[in-house]
């Protein structure tokens, strides 16, 4: 999900709706809910609280106890929370608003559907999108979704804000994606079946099988063309001994393409081993040979050498080799474009930190151009009111002074 997520933890919950203001602006269309932030109980409380949920998770079996997402675990401990408030062991807060989250609440509490609770979930994200906690919204978990969606969930703290990103015409339904958008129709369908068991029928979902979709599915996720110097993409041919490519008809064998992904698959396992035990500079190492073989087997726009140049960037960043990192950063951006309409929150964020990237290896006038797009993003999404925006703002201003000064001690 996100370029920088850590792993998911439950360090928060959220609970409750107390208010509902729509906004209507000329593009701008905000479903503000405010969400009941648990006030923090005496340690006494905290502990009955605690106590209770470890009781109730021990005596789950093996199996189950494995199964425990963050999302149950909010569920239970909602559960006890409430049991305990009844008994006037904790306090009820203001913002615990038991009577709005209703019927969400009694039909997925205590574990009785799980699946259910899963769909309705959400995870609390910061403004560059690291996970922070999972929270129940009831009116978050009326939105259905669509693959081209005409908003986006943000959270300003454990405040869920539906954020307009085109013009949404009145009567029109709010539509948001529950899922990563970047992926073909394929892939992104096998993600709502199995995660939200549904068929999606949005606008590029009810392409699926046409030949504009068969062409963005294989250059997304297919194979390069055998002439390093043609762009084509390939399609299986009809007698399954390999790949054709469409505009210069070279044929790509089946085996050769087999042992590509065979090795990439040895280096990745690798790779990811590496990363777990913090040897960055042996784990940048072996995602550049990744990149190696992924450039000689993917088409250039393809989702999967995207990401790992997205990991080398992450590595690069934590190596603090800032010019490796900006020009892993710099290869993701034509994808993005490709893959992300132009108001997401990631395409915002990778520019954002090409800009800051830019900024700290000295090229100034370009620094402030990858800002500015930044901005330009990020704003429709997060106002330019929260601390997040405010912070990139002064950092635009800052590179645009440093950029005039230089311009004009040049002159
Ligand atoms: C968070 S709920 C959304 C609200 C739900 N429609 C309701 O009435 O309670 C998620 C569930 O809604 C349904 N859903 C959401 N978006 C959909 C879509 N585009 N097409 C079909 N079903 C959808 C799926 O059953 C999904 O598991």
């Amino acid at each position: 999900m996100s370029l920088y997520q850590t792993e998911h933890q439950l360090t928060q919950d959220a609970i409750g709706v107390s208010r509902q203001v729509i906004l209507k602006g000329a593009r701008l269309v905000k479903l503000f809910v405010t969400v009941g932030a648990h006030a923090r109980y005496p340690k006494k409380s905290d502990w009955n609280l605690h106590r209770l949920e470890c009781g109730v998770l021990s005596k789950l079996d093996k199996d189950r106890q494995k199964s425990l997402t963050p999302s149950i675990r909010l569920m239970v401990k909602l559960y006890l929370r409430r049991k305990l408030q009844s008994e006037k062991l904790i306090p009820i807060t203001v913002t615990d608003n038991y009577n709005l989250v209703g019927a969400l609440v009694s039909r997925i509490l205590a574990y009785i559907n799980p699946f259910k609770l899963a769909c309705n979930a959400h995870t609390i994200c910061d403004s560059e999108l690291r996970p922070l906690g999972t929270g129940l919204y009831p009116i978050i978990s009326i939105i259905n979704h669509s693959c081209f969606p005409n908003s986006v969930l943000v959270f300003e703290g454990r405040v869920a804000v539906i954020c307009a990103v085109q013009r949404i015409p009145k009567g029109t339904e709010v539509l948001i994606s529950y899922i990563e958008t970047a992926g073909s129709t394929t892939t992104r369908q096998k993600a709502l079946r199995e995660q939200y068991f549904f068929s999606c029928a949005c606008p590029r979902c009810i392409k699926e099988g046409n030949s504009d979709d068969i062409q963005e599915s294989a250059i997304l996720e297919g194979y390069r063309c055998k002439d390093g110097g043609c762009n084509g993409f390939l399609l299986r041919d009809s007698g399954d001994k390999g790949f054709i490519c469409q505009q210069c008809g070279i044929v790509r064998d089946r085996e050769e393409i087999k042992k590509l992904v065979g090795e990439i698959n040895l280096l990745s396992e690798k790779a990811s081993k590496l990363v777990s035990s913090g040897f960055n500079t042996e784990a940048g190492a072996t995602y550049k040979m990744i990149e190696k073989l992924q450039l000689k087997l993917c088409h250039s726009f393809s989702i999967n050498l995207m990401r790992t140049r997205e990991t080398l960037l992450k590595i690069f960043m934590e190596l603090r080799d800032w010019k490796e990192a900006l020009a892993y950063c710099r290869s993701t951006i034509p994808v993005y474009e490709r893959v992300y309409p132009v108001f997401h929150p990631l395409l915002g964020l990778q520019y954002y930190t090409f800009g800051k990237l830019e900024w700290l290896l000295g090229d100034t006038a370009d620094a402030c151009k990858s800002l500015t797009k930044a901005v330009d993003i990020l704003r429709i999404i997060h106002g330019t009111n929260t601390p997040f925006m405010k912070e990139l703002l002064i950092k635009l201003e800052e590179a645009q002074a440093e950029a005039s000064y230089k311009l004009s001690s040049m002159n």
